[in-house]
């Protein structure tokens, strides 16, 4: 791994809801101008530790570093930005009226609107009121109004959820010029055929951190050219010598 500096650092980092333990001592690093994937099942605590990361799920333990500063920061609310799977986007404005309304919050001009829309390729629909977009469309116009604030570092759940594989490809595409010019993304995903767009991962399971590796290593130690089976491997590796869950403090 080259040695970047960290956008996020986190030490024994430890996450309860309702009394659970969600996430159970997370020790990793996320790589300033990389795309790191964030990758498990569902319910092993992705979207928890993204809110964490963005500050509003409140850490039991440990420590959680974004941008230099503890997660939560208020400076860091310019420089992080953050989209959810449920789209938060107002229905009855149009596209464009949504984005140049988030823009707006961060001084961003129409024509830093108009690219952001054009990234994710909604410029036809710009007059359109976000209500009458397709699924996949809404969710876009979502990631329109996160890309528009120019974020440092940009926490994504699920972003291709819904999209067909040529837009999928674009917006790929899109997080890898991003990276290039100095963004940090944290992109979870259920898909591990997106790994491989990766330059780290993050495998989550029940809480645990099971390996943080590049999609080369991730083949290599699950012997799978087929990423999907290859985390299969190592989660069914790591059910067998799998030790006492760590208690939540
Ligand atoms: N508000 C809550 N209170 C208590 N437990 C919760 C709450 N929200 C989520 N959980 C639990 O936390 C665990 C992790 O949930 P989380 O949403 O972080 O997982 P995930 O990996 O993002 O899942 P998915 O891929 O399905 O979105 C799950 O077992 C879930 O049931």
């Amino acid at each position: 791994m080259t040695s970047r500096p960290a956008a996020i650092e986190a030490s024994g980092l430890y996450v309860s809801r309702a009394r659970t333990a969600i996430l159970c001592g997370l020790d990793f690093t996320v790589d300033s101008g990389r795309i790191t994937g964030l990758l498990g099942p569902s319910g092993s605590g992705k979207t928890t530790l993204m809110r964490a990361i963005v500050g509003v799920q409140r850490i039991t333990r440990g420590t959680l570093v974004v941008l230099g500063l503890p997660a939560g920061s208020s400076p860091l609310r310019a420089d992080v930005g953050y989209v959810t799977q449920g789209a938060s986007v107002y229905p009855d404005l149009s596209v464009e009226a949504n984005v140049r309304y988030f823009g707006a919050m961060h001084s961003a001009t129409t024509a830093d609107a108009a690219e952001a829309i054009a990234a994710v390729g909604l410029e036809s629909l710009a007059r359109q009121k976000a209500a009458d977009l397709s699924g996949g469309q809404f969710s876009r116009v979502s990631l329109a109004c996160a890309l528009v604030a120019r974020p440092r570092l940009l926490i994504l759940d699920e972003p291709t959820v819904g999209l067909d594989p040529v837009l999928r490809a674009e917006l790929w595409e899109r997080f890898a010029a991003m990276a290039a010019a100095g963004t940090t993304l944290l992109v979870s995903s259920h898909v591990m055929e997106e790994a491989s767009h990766c330059s780290s991962l993050l495998l989550l399971r029940d809480g645990l951190l099971l390996a943080q590796l590049t999609p080369a290593e991730l083949a290599e130690r699950g012997r799978s050219a087929d990423l999907e089976r290859a985390f299969l491997t190592i989660i069914k590796a790591a059910d067998r010598g799998q030790e006492e869950r760590p208690v939540a403090p």
